[in-house]
């Protein structure tokens, strides 16, 4: 199936200059939602066994919840500052129009945990590089970061010392 042509751009936001990959035509299509979750968690390693899914707000939760579901593995949102509720670990990081602070329970993790890491988009690599480190410093080990798409000229895979997959490049 093309989910390339679910993908819509629009220009200039959230800032002039940016041309933003807005997936809402994907995520409102039931047969292209279950395609690409099914192909991202296809696309984990089948010889270690994931404990945990990490969806990054707010994109991220939807399918990170799907992939988790077909992994069976438990589902822990990465979220911005201030809305969650218990102890945090918290990152101030820098994305591709901007810059913000990431935070996960304290407890989510034990250490020792496999951790698949998902969002949207893998962009400049600052977002999932934030949370990788929030991952290491909780005693988990990141198996893989993947994408519905990445957009290969801001070197993003370059940044992440993990392995990377996603569906599409940009
Ligand atoms: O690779 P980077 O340059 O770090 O950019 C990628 C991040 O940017 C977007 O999130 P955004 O902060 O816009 O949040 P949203 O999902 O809440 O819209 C996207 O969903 C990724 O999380
Ligand atoms: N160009 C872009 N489109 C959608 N999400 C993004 N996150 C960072 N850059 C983005």
């Amino acid at each position: 199936m093309n989910i390339q042509e679910l993908v819509r751009d629009i220009p200039d936001f959230p800032k002039p200059g940016i041309i933003f990959k807005d997936i809402t035509p994907l995520l409102a299509n039931s047969e292209a939602l279950v395609h690409c979750a099914d192909r991202l968690a296809g696309l984990c390693p089948t010889d270690i066994k994931i404990d945990k899914v990490i969806g990054i707000e707010a994109r991220g939760f939807i399918l990170g919840g799907m992939i988790a579901q077909r992994l069976g593995a438990g589902f822990i949102p990465v979220r911005k500052k201030g809305k969650l509720p218990s102890k945090v670990n918290s990152k101030s990081y820098g994305l591709e129009y901007g810059e913000d602070i990431l935070e996960i329970h304290m407890d989510a993790i034990k250490a020792g945990e496999h951790i698949l890491i998902h969002d949207d988009v893998l962009a400049t690599g600052g977002t999932a590089q934030a949370v990788c480190e929030l991952v290491e410093e909780l005693g988990g080990t990141v198996v893989q970061c993947n994408f519905i798409m990445e957009l290969d000229f801001l070197n993003g895979r370059e940044k992440l010392k993990t392995t990377v997959a996603s569906l599409l490049s940009y």
